[in-house]
């Protein structure tokens, strides 16, 4: 595991351009920002040549699409593909809402993500493996998380995040697992959102090993998640977002270096 890409971050302050869900908007660019990163949103299909090409890597969110936001979401997709750009994609509620899972299909078919970061619920449903999932929750189900992400992985020939309280990392064939992280990031809307916006920032750093950025990606922020809620005494959302964006910025690689679980 690299952790050293976050000091990349850091010392290159990659720009990561988004298409973002109104809900987690904020969030989202706050996030890549205290990482290290640049953040940049975009909502006019016009600019996507131009964006892309000043981008260092391209997170897509369908958190909340409409029609023509999914003509936006496929000519950045393709955009990213043209000029080689990292892709990452995060496909919100597709286990919960079959159109959902329909359009992210379509999309994926039209262009080649090089990671996609779910929750069980989200990656089951990619996988085509029975799971009870919940709106934009993981929901429930039994079976085995690793084979979920490794079959995920295998469909969209691409590195898949199996996000919860422990992280699945696949690219089809190798598996890596984190198992740092806190319960609190539920009570956040939006922690996904922000990991997956996260993991382009992280793919900007990587030289092209999307697999360890992912890995990477994961660690990194589950750790400084867990970091925060160790200060806690109490449950606190509102106060472990405010501090989860402070330690996104402080937090260092042997912050995390003291605290990382995986394999
Ligand atoms: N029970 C848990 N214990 C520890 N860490 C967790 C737990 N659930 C989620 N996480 C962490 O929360 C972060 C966000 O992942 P999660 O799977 O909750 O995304 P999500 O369901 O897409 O969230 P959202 O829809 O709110 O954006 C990840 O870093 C993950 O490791
Ligand atoms: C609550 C919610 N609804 C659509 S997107 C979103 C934020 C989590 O992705
Ligand atoms: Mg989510």
């Amino acid at each position: 595991m690299k952790i050293d890409l976050l000091n990349q971050i850091r010392a290159t302050n990659p720009v990561v351009l988004n298409i973002s869900n109104f809900v987690t908007v904020q969030d989202v660019a706050n996030g890549i920002n205290a990482i290290g990163g640049s953040p940049i949103m975009s909502e006019e299909i016009r600019e996507t040549d131009e964006m892309v090409g000043i981008s260092n890597a391209v997170t897509l969110n369908l958190g909340a699409f409409s029609k023509p936001q999914v003509a936006h979401i496929l000519a950045m997709g393709k955009a990213a593909n043209a000029q080689h750009k990292p892709l990452v994609i995060d496909p919100v509620a597709v286990g919960a809402i079959s159109f959902r899972k329909k359009t992210a299909l379509d999309l994926m078919n039209q262009f080649q993500v090089d990671v996609i970061r779910g929750n069980a619920g989200e990656i089951a449903a990619l996988a085509d493996v029975a799971w009870d999932a919940k709106g934009i929750d993981a929901g429930s189900g039994n079976q085995d998380v690793v084979e979920i992400a490794k079959k995920a992985a295998q469909k969209q020939n691409c590195v898949v995040i199996l996000s919860g309280a422990t992280d699945v990392i696949s690219d089809g064939e190798h598996v890596a697992r984190v198992f740092n992280g806190t319960p609190l990031f539920q009570l956040h809307v939006g922690s996904g959102d922000m990991l997956s916006s996260i993991v382009g920032a992280f793919c900007a750093v990587s030289d092209g090993d999307y697999f360890e950025a992912a890995q990477t990606a994961c660690l990194v922020f589950a750790s400084i998640g867990q970091l925060v809620a160790d200060q806690m005494k109490a449950e606190r959302p509102g106060t472990f977002a405010v501090r989860l964006m402070d330690e996104l910025h402080l937090a260092t690689v042997a912050d995390i270096e003291k605290i990382a679980q995986f394999d």
